[in-house]
């Protein structure tokens, strides 16, 4: 540290000076002076100002967030005002911060990873675990991957990868995952034996969020899930609390099999969570005697039965029942399911996991000063610039309101792109980028 004044610190006062005129309407006293003002910063014309209005009334709130913005407009320099923080909107619970930490309010911090693709099935014993261990494996050939077994009723991974528990801590106590040549592997097999009571009833969900988030993964492109069977409790609000960008369901051709996982397909859509396709296993297999295919499970056509896409097809064959990891040359049913899963995660349907700190979170703001913050940034925006908010549910509405009340625009004119993305149940992402 020197001693050189930050640039900024005469702004910040400036800023707090101004907000200081606004009254507590409580209590007749500075919102500065009744600590409804947590903290001001100014960086490169932008203020932000973070209050704690959680315990206002919410029409007050929304009052007195309005004069907040406008004192701090009329400081001289200040170009954007952002006013951050708990209000009773956001039930006590406000999501201030910057949207680029992975902090989903409730849901799970995992900054080191950039993917996450969770594999799960509606049946137990459909192969999930294999094709999981499959798809990580191949995937690690060209990108850092970490695999984790949420499965706690069948934690098969370590046995299908060859490593065994229990895994050391970490100094600062993080669980330290295994290394299988580069892969980064944990599973609730991996952990001591004896803590095992916390993987049952209620608090078995805990438990595995606690260790998925524990686990000092290093920086990952892709963390593959091993999701417990079914699309229940568990899995789902795993799913919902993990930032998925994408899940794979596993299912063999049996009709029930397939009806169900197409029902599980819809859940998931429903639920906010993508579904990048089906892998269909044990779709036959070849006689090793006669050297005939037979089809297990009769003709079915799982495509239309789960309303999803097909993205590979495993035959029965010993030689799929674990990765090999000398393996140079991939099981063509492998190659085709890693290249539809690398496909989707460089496309756009698999969403910004991770947005720039400079996202704008308008979660917990009253509504008037979502739309006024969000359209005065919008307006500052220069051609061609992208712009990310973060809201707490469907922000389609905004970008029609960007784009009629604030550039005057169809949505086609005003934007060169333009996607929504839900990360999680109540974290939704605007992207837009300005037409050039
Ligand atoms: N395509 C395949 N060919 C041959 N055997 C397979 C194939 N897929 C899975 N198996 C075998 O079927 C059994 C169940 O597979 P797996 O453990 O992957 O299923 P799962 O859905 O993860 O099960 P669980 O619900 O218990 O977690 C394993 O013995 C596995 O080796």
């Amino acid at each position: 540290m020197t001693d050189r004044e930050n640039p900024n610190e005469t702004a910040e006062t400036e800023v707090e000076e101004a907000v200081a005129s606004v009254e507590d309407p409580d209590f007749g006293a500075s919102v500065v002076e009744a600590g409804l003002v947590t903290d001001v910063s100014v960086a490169d014309g932008v203020a932000t100002i973070t209050v704690d209005l959680a315990g206002a009334d919410p029409e007050e709130a929304e009052e007195v967030s309005e004069a907040i913005r406008r004192a701090a407009f009329e400081v001289a320099g200040v170009e954007q005002v952002r006013v951050e923080g708990e209000t009773p909107d956001a039930g006590g619970g406000g999501h201030g911060g910057p949207a680029g930490d992975h902090d989903h309010g409730g849901g799970l911090s995992l900054p080191e990873v950039e993917h996450v693709v969770a594999v799960g099935s509606a049946k137990g014993g459909v192969g999930k675990t294999t094709v999981a261990t499959h798809l990580a494996r191949a995937l690690a050939d060209d990108y850092d991957v970490g695999l984790f077994d949420a499965d706690i009723h069948g934690p098969n991974v370590p046995e299908m990868v060859g490593v065994e528990g229990p895994v050391e801590a970490t100094d600062d106590g993080q669980a330290e995952p295994a290394n299988v040549g580069g892969m980064e592997v944990m599973s609730v097999g991996l952990v001591a034996n004896d803590a095992p009571l916390a993987w049952r009833g209620a608090m078995a969900h805990d438990a595995l969020t606690e260790l998925l988030e524990d686990t000092a993964w290093s920086d990952r492109d892709v963390l593959v899930v091993d999701l417990p069977p079914g699309t229940g409790d568990i899995a789902l609000t795993m799913l919902q609390e993990v930032p998925v960008s994408g899940s794979v369901l596993v299912t063999t051709p049996f009709p029930t099999s397939l009806s169900d996982t197409g029902r599980s397909a819809a859940l998931l859509e429903e639920n906010g969570v993508p579904v990048v396709g089906a892998a269909v296993n044990m779709r036959g297999f070849t006689c090793e005697n006669c050297g005939h295919d037979h089809d297990l499970y009769g003709d079915t056509d799982p495509e239309e039965e789960l309303g999803v896409e097909v993205l590979a097809e495993l035959p029965f064959d010993r030689g799929l029942q674990r990765p090999d990891a000398d393996e140079t040359d991939l099981p063509a049913p492998v190659a085709d399911l890693v290249s539809a899963v690398t496909e989707f995660l460089a496309s756009d349907d698999a969403g910004p996991v991770s947005v720039p700190d400079s996202a704008l979170d308008i979660r917990g703001l009253p509504p008037r000063i979502r739309h006024e913050q969000v359209g005065e940034e919008f307006r500052a925006l220069d051609p061609g610039e992208e712009f990310y908010v973060v809201n707490d549910h469907d922000p389609s509405p905004l970008a029609q309101m960007l784009a009629g009340e604030v550039a005057e625009e169809s949505l086609d004119e005003a934007f060169d792109a333009c996607e929504v993305h839900r990360r999680a149940p109540d974290e939704w992402v605007l992207e837009v980028r300005r037409a050039a």
